[in-house]
């Protein structure tokens, strides 16, 4: 079976300094696959390489068959992409909003107030989509830019951290939305997050990243399994079983806070995060 995705050495740099480092990952056709690491892991930096915007050799990315750097046109139409940066224009409806992204997508003019109105149900604001986006909570903000990716009805949707700021009812219901579109359409769906809770129970298959590399593959039940393994490897098995986010602190390191550590690298993005959420809230 053709992969939805699959990344082959995927490099990526700023400068000098390398952001992804030799990455090679396959996501299959319907999962929920989710991509983990510390701050400055390379997460975005490969969300957005996929999403066809940073330049990428031939033969390095595939999307369901279609190479990302020879067939970039073929590739962003079976995309959906909702970034961590605001996507959403609160000066516009939920409606216009969404409308706005089915001109861009070229979504045929005859079928695009039928998509938008599904796009607006699937994510639960269709009674709400005369209203201003700025009159939304931060969760339905989200469902709009998920709502917005998914009116061109994308086979990928690739989703750069969805929960992030929000409470944990909110949380549920964008992540409930996601689970609902995608037993309905068979969507493929790409995620990074946080929070190792939502990894856990959303996701099918995960692939931690440290340094910009594949630090682990599997399972969350997988990895679970394998650090027991190498808790009795090196005689620690009376340890209570693991969790992911000691999963995630046996891959990573505990070092967050270390000075010059990939952390500190990443602290300006937490920053960046935080105010543009607390901006999405306000
Ligand atoms: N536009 C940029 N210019 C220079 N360096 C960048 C740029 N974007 C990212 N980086 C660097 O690339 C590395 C990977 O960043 P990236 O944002 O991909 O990590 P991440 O895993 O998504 O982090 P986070 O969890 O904080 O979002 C980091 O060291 C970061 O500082």
């Amino acid at each position: 079976m053709t992969p939805a995705l699959s990344c082959t050495g995927l490099t990526y740099s700023f400068g000098t300094s390398k952001a992804v480092d030799g990455l090679d990952l396959l996501v299959r056709p319907g999962e929920v696959f989710g991509l983990l690491g510390p701050n400055g892991a390379g997460k975005t930096t490969t969300l957005r390489a996929i999403a066809t915007l940073l330049p990428v050799p031939p033969g390095v990315i595939h999307v369901f068959g279609h190479d990302a750097a020879r067939q970039k046109m073929a590739v962003r139409r079976l995309l959906g992409y909702v970034p961590q940066q605001l996507s959403a224009d609160a000066a516009l409806t939920g409606r216009e909003n969404v409308a706005l992204f089915a001109r861009v997508f070229d979504v045929p003019r005859r079928h695009r107030a039928a998509r938008v109105g599904q796009a607006l149900d699937a994510v639960g604001l269709g009674p709400e989509a005369h209203r201003l986006a700025a009159t939304y909570s931060g969760g339905m903000v989200r469902r709009l830019e998920l709502a917005q990716a998914l009116v061109s009805a994308p086979r990928l949707m690739i989703l750069d951290e969805p929960t992030i700021g929000l409470d944990p009812i909110a949380r549920d219901s964008v992540w409930d939305r996601i689970t609902e579109i995608r037993v309905g359409t068979g969507m493929t769906v790409l995620v990074t997050t946080h929070s190792m809770e939502e990894a856990d129970q959303r996701c099918d298959r995960l692939a931690l990243m440290h340094l910009g590399r594949l630090r682990a593959l599997g399972t969350p039940a997988e990895l679970k399994n394998e650090l027991v393994a190498h808790r009795e490897e090196s005689g620690d098995a009376a340890l209570p079983p693991p969790t992911l986010e000691d999963v995630f602190r046996y891959h990573s390191g505990s070092g967050l806070d270390d000075p010059g550590s990939p952390g500190e690298k990443g602290a300006f993005n937490d920053v960046l995060r935080t105010r543009r959420t607390a901006s999405r809230r306000g």
